[in-house]
């Protein structure tokens, strides 16, 4: 669908508003030639009849001097009669005239407020969807998509341009529908008071028609490329902000500058470029309705000339009218950039939009209950963005078991538990959880089934109890404490100076790497599920705090089936089997003993200081 007939589709869900809107914009423009039609009215009726009146005592003073001056007498005294007459009478025509004339305002004015308010309400809700779509779309994107974007990219659709599309939405149906009533209302106006000099006055249009043509047939790429780069500075932006200790640290801000200033430039001189077109857009599409006036005025003049029957008083109905004729086009100029410039925005939202969900985000096959949690791998092989990781992957967990994932690093460990909770599709074999292939499934129950701490122990701008609680919405204080002593995390919460209510900052910027994955330990021990992943989960703690999350993890390893990615000895030892990855390859698997004898990669492995340093 075309993208603007895309944008206004958000007023079609509220016919009812869009209904009031019209009829107030019609009822609007309905009022517009009344102030026109009182100013002839008052000329014809009244300024032109009273001028006559008034020439007669005057063509009477002249017959004075006539031999016949005494048989005019009595007419003059009359016609002064009938000119005091005339003139109550004309004043309180002048009177109605203006009044009505000041009714039609007050009308026009009435309905535009009233206009403004459904439009508001309208507005407001259409937007309202929009984001809403957007950012649930966002959450039911594949990870792979967001692999190949940046954060700041995405940031700038949806602060910058679902408020360009707004405008769009806003402005288009105030300037753009009240501009072709407008257009229509006193182009029929103009040419039922007077065919030829109506034409006259609609002379510009077409130029203006050719104009807005010709200037929109380039300006799509020129919004676009503002768009793009203006995309690409904020996601330079935000890496840049994310990445601010990095920058300090290598002392690189002059560079991070120059790179900055690179794109901001761009922008610049993509502004410009938009802006130097609408320089000579504008000013000529100005020209062109000024001749219209000019039109008016010449051809207005030689119809009174050649036709009496036509009465100065055309000019006053073309000129007082003629700028709600004018307006409304220099009004479809800006919409005119205005279109061009959210249609821009709209693409890119709308690409997001029509991105593919996620294989079963909304629906799918649902695990039996209750979940036993056996977990088989069956030839199972994935790449990402065609470079092929994991090979042939064959493996079972049985219920209960922890399984132990080692290997260099690189070797595919992350991305095999990844494909457990469906963040990557495989690409052939077969993974099943109690005998349900994983791709039928569907996805949000799935990952409700597992508790997953990840390698980088996320945590969200809020307060201890919110992070905690992404784990189980209902905990009650009494479990988050259990689990946060499970996790070993007590200590340092009590600490904190607002204990649970203590805000982490961004990422939880406030805490150590080694508290943040406790919290993370926390969090996905009050989520309680059959199933369970630790990648990496106590990297960042030392060995006397590991030991001791461990034993509590004990415990919860034994009624789960568990994956643990580690590269210390004393977290994998006790694992039921142990599965060696090489390359995206399983090349070893056993228990610690059966490998240690084997003498191959782990047994090479576990000698090497990164996995045995604190094995003893
Ligand atoms: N999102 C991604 N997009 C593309 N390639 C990726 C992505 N994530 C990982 N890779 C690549 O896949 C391979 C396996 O990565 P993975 O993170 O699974 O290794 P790992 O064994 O967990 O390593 P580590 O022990 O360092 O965490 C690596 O070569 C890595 O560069």
């Amino acid at each position: 669908m075309n993208t603007i007939r895309r944008i206004f589709s958000y007023y079609g869900r509220y016919p009812k508003l869009a209904f009031a809107q019209l009829l107030c914009a019609i009822l609007m423009t309905a009022m517009l030639p009344i102030f026109s039609e009182m100013s002839g009215r008052v000329y014809t009726d009244v300024i032109a009849n009273y001028a006559d009146k008034n020439t007669t005592p005057k063509i009477t003073t002249t017959a004075e001097n006539t031999p016949n001056s005494s048989e005019n007498e009595p007419n003059s005294a009359q016609t002064h009669i009938h000119s005091e007459e005339y003139k109550t009478e004309s004043k309180q025509k002048v009177l109605v005239y203006t009044l009505v004339a000041l009714a039609s305002f007050f009308a026009r004015d009435f309905f535009n407020c009233l206009r403004i308010l459904i439009n508001n309400v309208f507005e407001q809700k259409a937007i309202f969807d929009l984001r809403s779509e957007l950012y649930s779309k966002l959450q039911r994107l594949p990870l792979k998509w967001f692999d190949s974007r940046r954060t700041g990219d995405i940031m700038t659709r949806v602060a910058e341009d679902v408020p360009s599309m707004e405008r769009l939405l806003i402005d288009g149906v105030e300037q753009g529908l009240i501009a072709i009533l407008q257009i229509i209302g006193i182009s029929a106006f103009l040419i039922w008071k007077d065919p030829i000099l109506g034409v006259t006055a609609l002379a510009p249009i077409p130029f203006l028609l050719i104009g807005a043509t010709l200037y929109s047939r380039n300006a799509r790429d020129r919004h676009r490329e503002v768009k793009r780069y203006t995309g690409e500075m904020n996601a330079l932006l935000s890496d840049n902000i994310a990445g601010v200790n990095q920058i300090k640290s290598y002392a690189a801000e002059a560079d991070e500058l120059v790179r900055f200033n690179k794109l901001s430039n761009k922008v610049r001189t993509a502004t410009l470029r938009v802006m130097r077109y609408w320089a000579i857009y504008s000013p000529s599409m100005s020209f062109a309705n000024s001749v219209g006036y000019t039109l008016v005025l010449g051809v207005g003049g030689w119809r009174i000339i050649s036709d009496p029957s036509i009465g100065t008083e055309i000019y006053l109905y073309f000129f007082t009218i003629m700028w709600a004729l004018y307006e409304p086009i220099t009004k479809l100029h800006g919409l005119n950039q205005m279109a061009l410039a959210s249609k821009a925005a709209g693409e890119r939202v709308f690409e997001i939009l029509d991105t593919e969900d996620e294989l079963h985000a909304d629906e799918g096959a649902l695990l039996p209950k209750p979940i036993h949690g056996e977990v088989a791998f069956n030839d199972v092989s994935f790449s990402y963005d065609d470079i092929p990781t994991l090979h042939n992957i064959s493996f079972t967990a049985a219920p209960g078991q922890t399984i132990a994932l080692v290997g260099s690093t690189g070797a595919g460990k992350s991305t095999l538990v990844n494909l457990i909770t469906r963040f990557y599709e495989y690409d052939s074999g077969s993974i099943t959880i109690d005998g349900h292939e994983l791709n039928t499934l569907n996805k949000p129950e799935l990952r409700s089934n597992i508790a997953y701490v990840t390698q980088d122990s996320f945590l969200f701008n809020g307060s201890v109890r919110e992070n905690l609680q992404l784990g189980k919405r209902d905990a009650t204080d009494e479990e988050l404490w259990r689990a946060l002593d499970a996790a070993n995390a007590t200590p340092f919460i009590k600490e904190l100076p607002n204990l649970l209510d203590t805000n982490v900052g961004e990422r939880g910027v406030k805490l150590s790497g080694g508290e943040k994955q406790r919290l993370s330990i926390a969090r996905a021990l009050l989520k309680d599920q059959p199933i369970l992943i630790l990648d990496e989960a106590t990297a960042s703690v030392d060995s006397k705090t590991e030991k001791l999350i461990q034993s509590a993890l004990d415990n919860l390893l034994n009624t789960r089936t568990a994956f643990v990615i580690a590269h210390r000895l004393s977290t994998i030892q006790n694992a039921d089997i142990i599965h060696v990855l090489d390359h995206g390859r399983i090349i070893e698997s056993g228990t610690h003993d059966e490998l240690c004898a084997l003498g191959g990669k782990y047994a090479a492995l576990s000698r090497q200081s990164f996995l045995n340093s604190d094995a003893q």
